[in-house]
């Protein structure tokens, strides 16, 4: 179980708040979609939770462990096994998409191996079943510039599966896909919650929040204004973001 208490966030020298004692607790297998308006938090909560940007205050326990009573390891223990995905997934574009599953993103990959691109024949074949059970096969073998946006991010997913992710963090992972990519990429991600038990966290307008998440949390001004689980909104909530 991971359970964030009262994790806040300040920005400036007025220290104004732009996460405000948030409180999550969450499981294995849940897809959990953040929605509310422009500058309300969604981007900074998910890079916080990704330790990409300093807490202010809050404690942060995962399985057990107290990530930053744990110091140095807890860190590494978040960034080696939960993979935040950004918009627009940084790849070597002259890299094949197979060789960017590989050699996997910075945090979660030696830095010989980023450089050199060197693997091991079992990473190979543990690689090429990923990118088969994500219906890439056939652009395994693609330079990744030749990729559309929606195949890029399941080469994302792809990567973050293959270096062991059991939590993965989207930042708006569909934005300026076609429908049909939507589509594919966000139900790779609700079939990775429910058979692999991977929990997904992610930012998403509130119609694919609602037909996507098992679980919708509203932000506004910083705050939660809604937790909800296995429904849809109320008019009185949407009112909220
Ligand atoms: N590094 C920063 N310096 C100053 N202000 C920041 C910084 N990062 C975020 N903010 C401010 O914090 C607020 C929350 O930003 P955040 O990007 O988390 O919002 P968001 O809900 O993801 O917005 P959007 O939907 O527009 O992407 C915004 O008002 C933003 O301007």
């Amino acid at each position: 179980m991971i359970k964030v208490e009262h994790l806040t966030k300040f920005i400036g020298i007025d220290k104004q708040p732009i996460l405000h004692d948030v409180n999550i607790q969450f499981h294995k297998g849940e897809m959990i979609t953040i929605v509310g308006g422009s500058g309300s938090g969604k981007s900074t909560l998910l890079r916080c939770l990704a330790l990409r940007t300093k807490w202010d205050e809050g404690t942060f326990n995962v399985d057990g462990d107290d990530i930053f009573k744990r110091g140095i390891s807890g860190k590494i223990k978040i960034k080696r096994q939960w993979a935040y995905l950004e918009q627009s997934p940084y790849f070597n574009l002259k890299r094949t998409a197979l060789k960017n599953v590989l050699v996997g993103q910075s945090s979660q990959t030696p830095w010989w191996r980023m450089l050199t691109g060197m693997v091991r024949s079992d990473d190979y074949m543990g690689a090429m079943d990923v990118i088969e059970s994500l219906g890439l096969l056939e652009k395994a073998h693609f330079k990744t510039s030749q990729l559309s946006g929606g195949e890029r991010q399941r080469i994302a997913i792809a990567r973050a599966l293959v270096h062991g992710a059991q939590v993965i963090l989207a930042d708006e992972p569909v934005v300026g896909l076609d429908p049909k990519s939507i589509e594919s990429v966000l139900e790779l991600l609700r079939d990775l919650c429910k058979e692999e038990r991977v929990t997904v966290l992610t930012v998403l307008p509130l119609e694919l929040a609602e037909r996507y998440g098992t679980r919708i949390i509203g932000l506004s001004n910083g705050k939660i204004v809604f937790d909800v689980k296995g429904r849809r909104l109320t008019h009185a909530e949407k009112n909220m973001i």
